[in-house]
């Protein structure tokens, strides 16, 4: 069963629709990415997937059943862009209250997060204040607030943010063992490279609606341009052909595009009836990147508001 269903979901501030009908599911221990450019809408349905607001309609669903903002709170673990940590209170303290809020015992979330401050390196930070600490610091101690009371469900906004390269490694290491361990994780960002590397499954919203939804793969296939690179021990003798037309050329190297109805093994076909060895012959799919250009393209760089009639 999905552990999340989010379907038909709308609301509209005054001025602006800011989720459009939008509807999506997330199976357990999938890394989901959503995606859009600013004011999309991403924030917006984040906070009424985490009970923050409720939807002007449509439905949430939590383990099959409505979301419950009593209960099903305690099972999600949300990380919002703007960071929540109070600056005065000395750190563990801070942990484990916060634990304690997601319903866990004084006792057991102190446990937990000397397990979390062991695990991060972190001890030597227990009886320092927030403020004591840098971005990336704060950023690591919000991650482990989020995740120390095992939510089903975790939301990440921008979660790499403000981190040096060994602190990301670490983070995302521990994104791919919770969900390997059962917790299904979206996580916002706009960086797609993180999306590419990080994300099974996304969907990309713009303008408040939902404007592509599948797997990275999927995805990916699905706006192929049917580019192949491949490379020569020498330079083949002819380029010139109905199967395919050169994008590129390099030394050594071509980068072809194939005609509509002839396939892959036809462009071989033509280089193996020549003299020179091939050393290698892949398919170049789009990044994710060009892919969200190309959808948001002609999309104002400001989202621009609209008057609601409805
Ligand atoms: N409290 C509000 N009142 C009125 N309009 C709002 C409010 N919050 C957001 N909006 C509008 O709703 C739209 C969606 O905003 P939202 O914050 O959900 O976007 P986002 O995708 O999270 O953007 P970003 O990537 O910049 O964080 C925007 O056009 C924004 O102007």
């Amino acid at each position: 069963m999905n552990i999340l269903e989010v379907k038909n979901l709308r609301k509209y501030y005054a001025t602006q629709k800011a989720v459009d009908d939008i509807s999506f599911s997330l199976a357990p221990g999938s890394i989901f990415g959503l995606l859009g450019p600013n004011g999309a809408g991403k924030t917006t349905l984040i906070r009424m997937i985490t009970g923050i607001f409720y939807p002007d309609e449509g439905e949430i669903l939590f383990n099959g059943k409505p979301f419950n903002t009593q209960t099903d709170i305690l099972l999600t673990g949300y990380m919002p862009e703007e960071r929540g940590l109070y600056k005065k209170m000395k750190i563990g303290e801070q942990a484990v209250y916060l634990a304690q809020l997601k319903g866990m015992s004084k006792a057991a979330a102190t446990e937990k997060v000397k397990e979390w401050f062991i695990r991060f390196d972190m001890q030597s930070w227990w009886n320092k204040k927030v403020e004591d600490l840098s971005k990336g610091m704060s950023q690591k101690l919000q991650f482990v607030t989020t995740v120390l009371h095992e939510p089903k469900l975790i939301i990440l906004d921008e979660p790499f943010s403000g981190l040096d390269p060994v602190n990301a490694n670490l983070i995302k290491d521990e994104i791919y063992r919770l969900a390997k361990n059962g917790a299904s994780i979206i996580f916002s960002t706009h960086r797609m490279e993180q999306v590419e590397e990080i994300c099974d499954h996304i969907i990309l919203v713009n303008k408040g609606q939902k404007i592509l939804d599948g797997t990275v793969k999927q995805v990916k296939q699905q706006f192929k341009e049917h580019l192949f690179r491949i490379s020569f021990e020498e330079n083949p003798k002819s380029i010139i052909s109905d199967v395919f037309e050169v994008i590129e050329q390099n030394q050594h190297e071509l980068v072809v595009k194939i005609h509509e109805g002839r396939r892959p093994n036809d462009v071989l076909q033509f280089f193996l009836d020549q003299p020179t060895g091939i050393t290698a012959f892949q398919e170049i799919l789009p990044s994710l990147n060009e892919i969200f250009i190309r959808l948001v393209e002609g999309t104002p760089t400001a989202r621009q508001f609209e008057s609601i009639n409805a």
